[in-house]
């Protein structure tokens, strides 16, 4: 995948990550399927001189719109020191939703990465958000791209068959659950969240959307903290809107 001008890097495949378990509530596992190559389409919206390089007019306005949009998100963004515990910077997402212009320049933002960075051939099928920061703007996205969205959710919040995966994260540890029949075998699944900090939450994700048969086709952060190294625990491309 070409980069956008944040922290957008791709990933050879890796084996399941160490702290990452997993439980079925059926009896079959279905084989998890391998990650698959980056997109190939150069992105348009990378690009320090998109005119020189030889670009489309078009794809040097998305280059333009991509960067401003980007610009006026970061500048939403608010830091908390000490929370959810001591030593924690909690980075806030929400005042992008507490403004409207800012809630779609988010929408429009990821809806220009997926449409450029994704062919038609490997355009997604399914939307997976995490809850909860996930479910903010995974199912408007879905809706924009035409694809189906399915929650992963915390444990004990899913009715019917389920699978399970336990994980760790920055500050703490959790199981995640999706519906057995959320992801059809074969259906080319993007997983988003608003942030990825250890990975644990990703990965345990990205797990069971090979559990169910998806093809992982990669992860879509708003933020990611660098300094933790969550993507080297993703075996999928990971891209990140914002940098941290
Ligand atoms: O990369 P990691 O170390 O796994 O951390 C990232 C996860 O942590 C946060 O969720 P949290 O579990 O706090 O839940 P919430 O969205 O329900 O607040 C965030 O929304 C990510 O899902
Ligand atoms: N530092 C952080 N800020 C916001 N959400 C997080 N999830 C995990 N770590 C986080």
């Amino acid at each position: 995948m070409s980069a956008l001008p944040t922290s957008s890097t791709d990933h050879p495949p890796h084996g399941h990550p160490e702290n990452i378990t997993t439980a079925s509530t059926q009896t079959t596992d279905k084989p998890a399927t391998s990650s698959h190559p980056p997109p190939s389409k150069p992105d348009p919206t990378l690009s320090s001189n998109a005119s020189q390089r030889g670009l489309s007019s078009t794809a040097a306005a998305r280059s333009t719109e991509f960067s401003s949009l980007t610009i006026k998100l970061r500048q939403a963004l608010r830091q908390f020191p000490d929370f959810p515990s001591p030593g924690i910077l909690f980075e806030d997402i929400l005042p992008i939703f507490a403004d409207p212009s800012l809630h779609e320049a988010l929408l429009r933002a990821l809806e220009l990465h997926v449409t450029h960075a994704y062919s038609d051939a490997q355009k997604p099928d399914v939307i997976v958000g995490l809850e909860a920061r996930g479910f903010l703007f995974g199912p408007s996205l879905a809706l924009r791209l035409g694809a189906s969205f399915v929650p992963v959710r915390k444990k004990g919040k899913l009715p019917g068959p389920c699978e399970t995966a336990g994980y760790q994260k920055e500050y703490g540890e959790d199981f995640f659950q999706m519906q057995s029949d959320g992801v059809k075998p074969g259906h080319k699944v993007l997983v988003v969240d608003d942030i990825i900090a250890t990975g644990g939450s990703a990965a345990a994700a990205g797990l069971l959307v090979k559990k169910l048969g998806g093809t992982l086709l990669g992860y879509i952060f708003i933020l990611e903290l660098d300094f933790l190294k969550g993507r080297a625990k993703l075996d999928a491309p990971a891209y990140t809107l914002l940098s941290s």
